[in-house]
């Protein structure tokens, strides 16, 4: 049966992917330990390696990349945040995937691979069990980024109850202190759908900061919830250290006065240095 391979080095990395024919379907999975949506995306990967079988030579191969230890790879790669899944075959990239979506990673895999084998597909949980909600799959509260999709807007599937609002906080309080420096914005660092948002992140990039993510759009009890919670009507909120450092306008500010604003969380500052909870983001990407 075929599973997700740890690569522990660069050179590591680069035997695994150079002892593969070109023809081989790779599936590369940058992930941080500390990242609650690695946990759901690990085991929808899992679940998705045992589907393709080992075969000789081998069609897919699933390689999983701790970002924060192979940087250089992760840089090579433009991971800008985690859980990031690059398909390729040989040196030529075929996708990206950027957050937590099982069903965007399934159909692009099947889209590359070709459908999973049946024999192998029976064996496995239902498709929901890939695609569905992470809060559904993994109840702890984690930035979710695509994956929280709001039960409202399920096609013809009565919406859950609402949660308390003491629920609600305690899930905003997890969230907001799940990366010392956590962007709430509307989509993900690679497809922005705001304009301040797409600027909050291009500043975090130039000062290479490293930053959890958590696309409000796909979960409307964050959206809204987070407003009361931190008391600022509007998105992208960036929160450093569990508190509330404001919107766009705000960061540039502090970005103006003081150039070395986000020393503390700048990859630039700390490759190399043991990281304990702070998401992947390459200075670089474009
Ligand atoms: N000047 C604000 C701009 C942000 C903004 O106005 N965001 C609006 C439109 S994207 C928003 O989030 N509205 C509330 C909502 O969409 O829920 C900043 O500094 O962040």
């Amino acid at each position: 049966m075929s599973k997700v391979a740890p690569v522990a080095s660069e050179e590591e990395f680069n035997t695994a992917t150079s002892s593969l024919p070109p023809t081989a379907l790779q599936i590369l999975y940058f992930h941080a330990p500390w990242a609650a949506p690695c946990a759901h995306m690990s085991t929808v990967l899992e679940t998705l390696a045992s589907q393709y079988p080992a075969t000789t030579p081998p069609a897919t191969a699933f390689i999983s990349i701790n970002a924060e230890e192979l940087p250089d790879v992760s840089e090579a790669f433009d991971v800008t945040a985690v859980p990031f899944i690059v398909l390729r075959r040989g040196k030529d990239t075929l996708d990206t995937i950027s957050g937590g979506d099982a069903a965007r990673v399934r159909t692009a895999v099947e889209k590359h691979a070709g459908a999973a084998p049946s024999a192998a597909a029976a064996k496995l949980p239902p498709a929901q069990t890939v695609t569905r909600p992470a809060e559904q799959a993994a109840p702890a509260p984690a930035p979710a980024p695509a994956l929280a999709a709001t039960p409202s807007t399920t096609n013809g599937t009565p919406a859950a109850p609402a949660p308390s609002k003491e629920e609600l906080h305690k899930r905003l309080e997890e969230l907001t202190n799940a990366a010392p420096c956590m962007l709430f914005m509307k989509g993900t660092p690679s497809a922005p759908q705001c304009g301040f948002s797409r600027q909050l992140v291009a500043i975090l990039r130039e000062h290479g900061v490293r930053y959890g993510f958590f696309n409000i759009l796909a979960d409307d009890d964050v959206r809204q919830g987070l407003k009361e919670y931190a008391d600022w009507p509007t998105f992208p909120q960036l929160w450093l250290g569990g508190e509330l450092c404001g919107g766009l306008d705000i960061v540039r500010e502090e970005v103006e006065n003081d150039p070395g604003f986000f020393a503390e969380f700048s990859v630039k500052q700390k490759l190399g240095a043991p990281v304990a909870a702070v998401q992947q983001a390459a200075p670089t990407v474009a």
